[in-house]
């Protein structure tokens, strides 16, 4: 009998759960048990994804009894799904690691107040917690519920929080300028989306008013103590993977070029998936990996902080299965990519 680890995934017919299928399957602690889609429910895996094996059919996520003997339940699923599911499963359940925005948020009325729609599980609040691995490794350890990050505050959150951590943010706002590709909106046909509307385009949208503007205050507040406004403008740009953030923090005079190199260097001492580089990162460079790039430059009043991840992984799969390598007690590098192919 086989004593790996079993998992299932909840949303397998998208483009959260295909990375997930897609990394768990060079991960050598688990067994991928299960897998569901709601309008795909009854299709087989590899008619939905052509790139990966055909390893089953995937059933209707609704069906609790799909996940009740499983270590690990992951959620890829839209916002107020996953704490329904929750609700509906005898306990003891699997641990649930969700890269929506249900567990992203201590309390149910935070939630409801970004989301407009009730949680599907307050009572499972008080056992959850923020994924952002490199800030949150002992709480994710013991959690029961883990949310992980959206990926645009992965990108902004990972780039921003060392310097905000270490004091070096003087009066103002935190300044964020994100692009995503287009596989960050998820599979489902859209207008915005749509081919003709974004290929050799580019637009902002949502400025000042993104959910995960929320969600980036929230995490701020958590890690560094700090209680300023996050300026957040988000851009569609046309390539397939890949989220760039560019950060803008009012620093104060005495911050030097050298406090800036040794901060960063010992961020990357500490955290396998961060890279510092010295030019402005690219998400060609990170495309297929877990890593993050940074890089920052002193201005005369602020430093300017650039960010790139693979929003499918970094900013979704990837991040959560790190958190599960946590959860398991496993090294959280394991299975994961840290170099991608290029170009
Ligand atoms: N794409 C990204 O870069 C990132 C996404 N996320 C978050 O991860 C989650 C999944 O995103 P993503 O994979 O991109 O989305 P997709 O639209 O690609 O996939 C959504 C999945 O949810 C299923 N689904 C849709 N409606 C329902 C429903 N009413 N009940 C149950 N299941 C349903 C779909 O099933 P079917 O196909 O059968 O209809 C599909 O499996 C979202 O919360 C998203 O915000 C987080 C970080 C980054
Ligand atoms: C390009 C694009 O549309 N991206 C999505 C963010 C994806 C994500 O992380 O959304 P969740 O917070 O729901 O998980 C958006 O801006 O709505």
């Amino acid at each position: 009998m086989s004593n790996k680890v079993k998992v299932g995934i909840a949303g397998a017919s998208g483009y959260g759960g295909g990375e997930l299928i897609h990394l768990l399957l060079n991960h050598p602690k688990v067994e991928i048990e299960r897998l569901s889609a709601e309008s795909n429910a009854g299709e087989r895996l590899s008619s939905l994804f052509p790139n990966l094996p055909d390893i089953g059919i995937l059933e209707k996520t609704s069906s609790v009894s799909l996940w009740n003997d499983l270590d690990i339940l992951f959620t890829a699923l839209p916002a107020g799904m996953s704490s329904r599911i929750v609700a509906t499963l005898p306990k003891p359940h699997p641990v649930v690691i969700d890269l929506g925005p249900d567990y992203r948020f201590a309390k149910a009325d935070d939630f409801s107040n970004v989301y407009h729609m009730e949680h599907g599980a307050p009572e499972t609040l008080p056992s959850s917690t923020y994924g952002l691995v490199e800030w949150n490794r002992e709480t994710i350890s013991k959690a029961r519920y883990i949310g992980s990050p959206g990926c645009f505050p992965t990108g902004a959150l990972l780039g921003f929080l060392p310097f905000l951590h270490a004091g070096f943010l003087d009066k103002g706002p935190v300044i964020v300028d994100g692009k995503s590709g287009v596989s960050g909106a998820g599979r489902a046909l859209t207008q915005d989306t749509h081919y003709p509307e974004i290929a050799e385009g580019m637009k902002a949208y949502k400025p000042m008013v993104h959910r995960h503007v929320p969600e980036m205050e929230n995490a701020m507040n958590l890690f560094s103590g700090e209680t300023g406004e996050v300026i957040f403008v988000p851009h569609l740009i046309p390539i397939n993977r890949g989220l760039i953030s560019t950060i803008y923090l009012p620093v104060s005079d005495d911050v030097t070029p050298g406090m800036i190199e040794s901060l960063l260097l010992k961020y990357q001492e500490d955290n396998p998936f961060v890279r510092i580089v010295n030019s402005p990162p690219s998400s060609a460079h990170v495309r297929g990996t877990n890593r993050i790039d940074i890089h920052a430059v002193r201005s005369k009043k602020a430093v300017v902080v650039m960010t790139a991840i693979d929003n499918l992984i970094k900013g979704a799969a990837g991040q959560a299965i790190q958190s599960m390598n946590l959860v398991l007690g496993e090294d959280e590098m394991t299975g994961l990519p840290l170099w991608g192919a290029f170009p």
